[in-house]
């Protein structure tokens, strides 16, 4: 699970327990009241020690001094309103005011769940057949009460009467509003995105529909399971693996950041692994829409971020530290993608969430690189993981060779060869290929998942695959989330839920099946 600092910032102060402190790093110069965090031991670690960020807890931390609570622009706080923005979109409620079944195609009664193929924070993703096609499907389950009734606890922490002031409970209500109407925002902006874009190294989006309990996404289904399964595998990939690989993440990420998008959740979890071997990104649950540029200090429409939000190990140190952050960010969580495939892990680790937030925060210039790796692949994480983003490459600037790239080399004779694409560790990439699209559908890339029956999904992990899907899954609507919730909340929560059904144009549908 990732972990979602900001929409907790507040609530904290509320909850903090000696309980919830653990021990940190001795020469942490951080103070434990700003980072408490749950001290249980990590599920889902195996032998190796490597393990699953996505099952991590969440984090709670204290919003950092200074720092600003800012979405995008357009940013709507009141969730009565008729428009709110989701992704960056400013979407009309009342276009969709039913729970999608005039609009709706499809509905989970045309799918038969198959397996279980991973778990996230709001729900699972299930192989599915297509009842009438017998396509296969990955479906991702977004559980609405867990999306929603989240924020109720953080408003009602056990505060006395005599402690409770109107002025008090009138803040939490309004923190709490934020606080769901950034959840929201943040499962709109996945379909939304999604839905907006075609990449060969990004997950399709075919459908998205919902019922009185849950979201659903039906995603193109990838066979080849996690680039984490086959990293738990193999230990580390040779450099010119992990070079391709990192050629292949670059693509996706330069194509997000031309469209205003930021990813901010890389992780070997959310890179899995298509039939022929090529990278395909997915889980856009954190992505945003709305950033155009990041040049930081030029004169351009800058548009900064402030959410601290990612996965820790391969969260940029400006994000953690509540720094405005630009689509830069990525960059730096390429780097650690490629230390860890490289290295066998990123370049913090800990056995908590807080030791790793200490290590980063420590740091003064940024990650220590291993004596035996190559000197392509030193200078390549060197830029990459640098702790200032002001000093590290600035990727989507110098994408490729072009007159602005030649006059800054020109202007200073000492400076670096700063071209991505020209980098020494991508010599043998074809990046004209690889951009448009033909290496991906006209050859293998370097792991080729070993697949003998798409149903078995024989590339995922075992703990995913043996879950059971049948208890609560594909019953709808669950009997536990009827009872838990009144009809009045229900219909409150679909009325947040409006406009969220998505169909793919049949164009789309036809070139992917
Ligand atoms: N299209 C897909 N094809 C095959 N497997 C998938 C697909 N999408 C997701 N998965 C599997 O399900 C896992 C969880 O999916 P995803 O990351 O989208 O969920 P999440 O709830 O956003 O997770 P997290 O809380 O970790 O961010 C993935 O790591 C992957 O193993």
């Amino acid at each position: 699970m990732i972990f979602s600092l900001d929409e907790e910032l507040e609530s904290l102060s509320l909850n903090k327990t000696p309980g919830n402190a653990i021990e940190s790093d001795n020469e942490s110069p951080i103070d434990d009241n700003f980072l408490p965090v749950s001290s249980k031991p990590i599920f889902g670690s195996d032998s190796r020690g490597r393990r699953r960020s996505s099952v991590y807890e969440k984090l709670q931390v204290m919003k950092p001094t200074g720092s600003k609570n800012l979405e995008i622009p357009t940013f709507s706080t009141s969730l009565s309103s008729s428009v709110i923005s989701r992704g960056g979109v400013i979407l009309n409620l009342s276009e969709d005011g039913n729970i999608g079944i005039k609009d709706l195609s499809r509905n989970i009664n045309d799918f038969k769940p198959v397996r279980v193929l991973g778990k996230g924070a709001y729900g699972k993703v299930i192989l599915v057949k297509d009842k009438k096609s017998k396509k296969l499907y990955a479906m991702k389950q977004l559980k609405k009460a867990e999306i929603v009734i989240v924020d109720d606890n953080n408003g009602n922490n056990n505060i006395s009467d005599s402690e409770t002031t109107i002025a008090h409970t009138l803040s939490q209500k309004i923190k709490s509003e934020t606080n769901l109407t950034k959840r929201i925002e943040r499962t709109f902006a996945e379909k939304v995105i999604l839905s907006e874009l075609e990449h060969p190294n990004i997950v399709k989006l075919f459908y998205a529909f919902h019922d009185h309990s849950k979201l659903y996404l039906i995603l193109q289904y990838i066979p080849g399971g996690e680039l984490f399964f086959h990293l738990k595998e193999q230990g580390t990939l040779n450099e010119d693996v992990v070079a391709f690989y990192g050629a292949e993440i670059s693509c996706a990420l330069k194509f997000l950041h031309e469209k205003g998008i930021v990813y901010r959740d890389l992780k070997p979890e959310n890179c899995l692994l298509n039939y022929t071997g090529h990278l395909v990104l997915t889980d856009f649950g954190l992505s945003k829409k709305g950033v155009k540029k990041e040049i930081p200090g030029a004169d351009e429409d800058v548009a900064e971020l402030y959410s601290i939000i990612g996965t820790p190990e391969y969260c940029a140190p400006e994000i953690l530290e509540g720094l405005p952050y630009t689509q830069n960010c990525d960059w730096y969580s390429l780097g650690c993608l490629i230390y860890d495939m490289l290295v066998g892990k990123p370049p913090f680790v800990g056995a908590n969430h807080k030791i790793i937030l200490n290590k980063i925060k420590k740091d003064k210039t940024g990650a220590k690189i291993p004596y035996y790796l190559s000197d392509g692949m030193k200078d390549i994480l060197c830029w990459l993981l640098k702790k200032d983003c002001s000093k590290r490459w600035d990727v989507d600037k110098y994408w490729k060779e072009s007159q602005h790239s030649k006059k800054i080399e020109k202007k200073n004779k000492k400076e670096r060869v700063l071209i991505f694409q020209s980098h020494f560790i991508f010599r043998k990439i074809n990046w004209f290929l690889m951009e448009n699209g033909d290496l991906q559908r006209t050859s293998m890339g370097p792991i080729v998942p070993l697949i003998t029956d798409w149903e078995l999904a024989e590339n995922f992990d075992e703990v995913f695959t043996s879950m059971s899907y049948t208890d609560d899954e594909f019953e709808m609507p669950s009997d536990t989330f009827e009872n838990a919730v009144d009809i009045k909340e229900k219909k409150n929560m679909n009325d947040l839920f409006k406009g969220f059904s998505y169909k793919a144009s049949g164009s789309y549908l036809e070139r992917y099946f």
